[in-house]
């Protein structure tokens, strides 16, 4: 991403807590400037407090962006703070929190919505990200720039599709850590010293991810692939086949609705 106007005008950070410090680390590891960085958070963490960035302080009138980071239930006493702002993207990754909601607090903004996830932290993250009707296709390119320093980006065509986004890779990460976490348990329970099992878990999602994103192929070619006729795959698959898609269905769907929930 080319700072370069960021940098001019300012960046700021409303709640810099496990997503914002994993933005703002990707964003400064890419070029973005400490001097240009205005983070608002009542309980700066030590990481923070070492980076640099003005903290607390006055904002700048006109900043480039603000971003919005903080808890959908602390949003309204957050939001006052970026009252003074002018002429600012605004860019909420909130789970929940409207499009709408945003609007009333700032009537006339361009607003986007985005939901990240947190592999950010290593530049290895996936957001989904839609525009109010007042964003200009600068302003969206401004907002994808941003959350492309932290990985790769999509564009939704509706707001309404942001809660299974929400329900599928906001929140996935934590789905595949329990799966690691499962998959070393199970080397456990065969016989696997647990660092050696967590070890083998561990790379097996992430080479298994990455071998994904780098195929050609797509994930039920791959999964072929590993799996011989009458084979050791195989047989772990028929007890994991007929159990896991709905598993998982259900577990994204909850998810989902507990985004629509959130609601305001
Ligand atoms: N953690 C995750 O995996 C993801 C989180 N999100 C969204 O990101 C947002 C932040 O989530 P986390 O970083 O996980 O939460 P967090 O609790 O780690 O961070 C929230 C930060 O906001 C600060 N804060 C509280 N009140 C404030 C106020 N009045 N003004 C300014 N800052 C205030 C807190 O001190 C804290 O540092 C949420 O809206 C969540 O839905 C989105 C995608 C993934
Ligand atoms: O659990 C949550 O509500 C947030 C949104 C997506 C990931 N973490």
């Amino acid at each position: 991403m080319d700072f370069t106007n960021v940098n001019a005008r300012g960046l700021v950070l409303l709640g810099c807590g496990k997503m914002g410090s994993a933005m703002l680390a990707g964003w400064l590891a890419d070029g973005l400037s400490p001097s240009a960085v205005h983070v608002i958070d009542p309980a700066p963490s030590d990481w923070l407090q070492s980076q640099g960035v003005a903290l607390n302080g006055p904002l700048p009138p006109s900043p480039a962006i603000a971003i919005i980071a903080v808890k959908p239930q602390m949003m309204g006493q957050a939001l006052p703070q970026l009252q003074s702002l002018e002429n600012t993207l605004l860019l909420s990754i909130a789970a929940g929190t409207s499009i709408a909601a945003f609007e009333q607090h700032f009537p006339g903004a361009a607003i986007v919505r985005a939901m990240p996830n947190t592999p950010a932290a290593i530049g290895q993250g996936i957001s989904a990200m839609v525009g109010n009707a007042a964003t200009t296709a600068d302003d969206l390119d401004l907002a994808e720039g941003i959350l492309r320093a932290v990985g790769e980006v999509v564009r939704l065509d509706a707001e309404d599709q942001i809660d299974a986004v929400t329900g599928l890779s906001g929140s996935g990460p934590a789905y595949v850590f329990h799966l690691i976490e499962a998959m070393a348990a199970a080397g456990v329970a065969q016989g696997l010293d647990p660092e050696l099992a967590l070890k083998l878990a561990t790379h097996t999602v992430a080479g298994a991810g990455a071998l994904a994103i780098a195929s050609d192929e797509g994930p039920a070619q791959l999964r072929i692939n590993v799996t011989s006729p009458n084979g050791t795959t195989q047989a772990g698959l028929e007890v994991l086949m007929p159990e896991l898609p709905e598993l998982i269905a259900r577990t994204v769907a909850a998810a989902t609705s507990r985004s629509k929930e959130l609601k305001g």
